[in-house]
């Protein structure tokens, strides 16, 4: 929490600064007032007291209490001020650290986990921060300020304050020690529920398709009463506080006033008067170093769970991300559009063996070098490693004859248009979508939007859309098919004009005709381009320049459709499950 809290700017602690002075100011006036309630007491016991006098006592007393009511709402405007600032302050920092994550970090974490830490975790330290803020300064300063005044008076008084203080303590202390490690599983189980909500929304269909409802419900009901039921824990341990400190803080005006009734009883007849006054005065300040603790206990609620996510978001700010920015933007003179890989093995963290073993091949400028093999062979993954979703475990990826960790994340990325398997749209326009992201070079154009789109295959239904190119995407593209949205994502990479693009079964939605007119306009524009295709089909790389065939993660055969055809026999039983020998003839 303290290391959070040391994010503040130099802005926000001035504005601390100030509420700070306004505490004091506060504290003064409210301990001002029992002086006059005494001055008031002391008038009307008092044979012959000017009524003016008692009115004058109380016109300061009432002076008090406006200006202690003006400086609390400043105080509350500087604290809501501060902690709005700190929390949108801290809210960019773990977007943009989460941006810098790799896929291991996102996983190791999980989507569900850094949303909430980013969000309800935020919160919570919001929120001890706008009460804290005043109560942390205000509480201690009215208790050392309060006690200064009481001290002195009588030592009984002094130890029946005392008491009641040390009494509040324990109550307190034991319901924190209770009640922390509830406090912590709760954030677990917050993530919990949001991940297994997150899952249910995002499979809405399948759910509804296999009739599931009654199978999610039970996992979200399972996850939901365990949070209540920590919930409650912790929050029945918490309200023992209040009716605890109402106790201490009645039975301790009791005390007071029952040690004053033996201390006047053995007064002599002088001292009884001013005895009364100090009692009635005593009580006051009394009842104000309770209050202060009071006010402590209240953050002390809110306090183990602000410091369990207050953990949980320096978790996520410490995390340094598992690839490291190189620095150079420029490739090896004269290259451009080359990829090649040596001896590159692959191991995903937290995987027992590799899923990659000494991959190599060479892909040049302008060549289409397609991927194929059974599902899960390392197509994928193959792939991955060019934009450095993931750092090789053994060898080297070279782009344009450097590896590709010498390059800054953005200069690598820059020469490099992405397809992802599984199309990825943003809520906004068609034309927002085709340019999405900067490539490093000059701004797209409405041109180069139109070009991509007419080379992706997708004119034929953005031109049908009410607003055609400013037609409305919905979020992650639902209001499209998978094969508009499949040709928007192929449009997008085509739009960046990068050297190097990255196709990873993007192809899979499209029609057999949509797919061959496609790749043929790709061949056309894009032909300086070099394309790394990862297909199901034999149909879309038959003509590739280079197939790679992955059999477990390694490569079994590297050539030709029909060198393949007569040497690979992998190849050959993918191209016979798929072709006729006509058709392969
Ligand atoms: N994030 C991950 N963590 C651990 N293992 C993974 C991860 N992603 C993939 N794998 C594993 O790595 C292997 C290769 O996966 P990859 O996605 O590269 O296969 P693929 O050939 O592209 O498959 P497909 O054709 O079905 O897309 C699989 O066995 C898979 O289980």
């Amino acid at each position: 929490m303290i290391k959070l809290l040391k994010k503040l700017t130099k802005k926000d602690m001035a504005l601390a600064g100030l509420a700070f002075l306004l505490i004091l100011a506060q504290v003064y006036l409210n301990l001002t007032m029992p002086d006059y309630m005494s001055d008031m007491t002391v008038l009307v016991q008092t044979e012959g007291s000017a009524m003016a006098d008692i009115l004058a006592a109380g016109g300061k007393m009432l002076l008090c209490a406006v200006g202690s009511l003006l400086t609390a709402a400043c105080i509350a405007v500087c604290a809501a001020k501060i902690s709005a600032n700190f929390s949108a302050n801290l809210r960019g920092q773990v977007f943009n650290r989460v941006q810098s994550f790799s896929m291991e970090e996102i996983g190791r974490f999980s989507t569900s986990s850094l949303i909430t830490r980013s969000t309800n975790d935020i919160t919570q330290v919001q929120m001890v921060l706008v009460l804290g803020l005043e109560v942390f300064l205000k509480a201690p300063v009215t208790a050392v300020w309060a006690i200064c005044k009481i001290a002195g008076k009588s030592w009984q008084w002094t130890a029946t304050t005392g008491i009641a203080v040390i009494i509040l303590l324990c109550i307190v202390g034991t319901c924190v020690m209770v009640a922390m490690p509830k406090f912590r599983k709760l954030q677990i189980l917050t993530d919990n529920i949001n991940r297994v909500t997150r899952e249910n929304l995002t499979g809405l269909r399948v759910v509804r398709a296999y009739n599931a409802e009654d199978y999610q419900e039970t996992k979200f009901e399972k996850a939901n009463d365990e949070l209540k039921r920590t919930q409650l824990f912790a929050n029945r341990t918490m309200t023992i506080l209040m009716p605890g400190i109402m106790l201490v803080m009645n039975g301790l005006t009791l005390a007071v006033y029952w040690v004053g009734a033996y201390l006047i009883n053995d007064a002599g007849m002088q001292d009884k008067l001013t005895l009364f006054s100090d009692m009635i005065v005593f009580s006051q300040y009394a009842m104000q170093v309770v209050m202060a603790f009071m006010m402590l206990v209240m953050i002390f609620v809110l306090v183990p769970r602000a410091s369990v996510a207050a953990k949980r978001i320096n978790e996520v700010l410490d995390t340094e991300p598992a690839i490291e920015d190189g620095a150079k933007t420029e490739a090896k003179a004269g290259m451009t559009g080359e990829v090649e890989f040596r001896h590159v093995s692959f191991k995903y963290p937290d995987a027992e063996k590799n899923v990659l073993e000494d991959i190599t091949f060479t892909a040049h400028k302008g060549d289409t070098v397609a991927f194929i093999g059974s599902t899960g062979c390392g197509k994928s993954t193959v792939i991955n490693l060019i934009p450095r979703f993931y750092d090789a475990t053994e060898g080297e990826v070279l782009v344009d004859g450097m590896n590709v960790k010498e390059y800054t994340q953005e200069a690598l990325r820059n020469r490099i248009g992405y397809v992802s398997q599984k199309a990825i749209l943003f809520s906004g326009t068609v034309a927002g979508n085709v340019a999405y992201g900067e490539n490093g070079g000059k701004p797209v154009d409405r041109e180069d939007i139109i070009d991509a789109v007419h080379t992706a295959q997708a004119d034929e239904f953005v031109e049908k859309l009410p607003d055609t190119y400013d037609g409305f995407v919905a979020q992650g593209g639902s209001n499209l098919s998978g094969g508009q949205k499949q040709r928007l994502s192929i449009a997008r990479a085509i739009c960046r004009h990068p050297e190097i693009m990255i196709f990873d079964d993007s192809f899979s939605a499209l029609d057999y005709k949509t797919d061959r007119i496609l790749r043929k306009a790709l061949d056309e524009k894009c032909g300086d381009t070099t394309r790394l295709i990862v297909a199901q089909r034999i149909g879309t790389i038959r003509d590739a320049d280079k197939i790679i065939v992955l059999d477990e993660g390694r490569i079994a055969g590297m050539g030709t459709h029909d060198e393949l055809m007569k040497n690979c026999e992998v190849y050959r039983q993918i191209a016979f499950s798929q072709l006729s020998k006509e058709e392969l003839a």
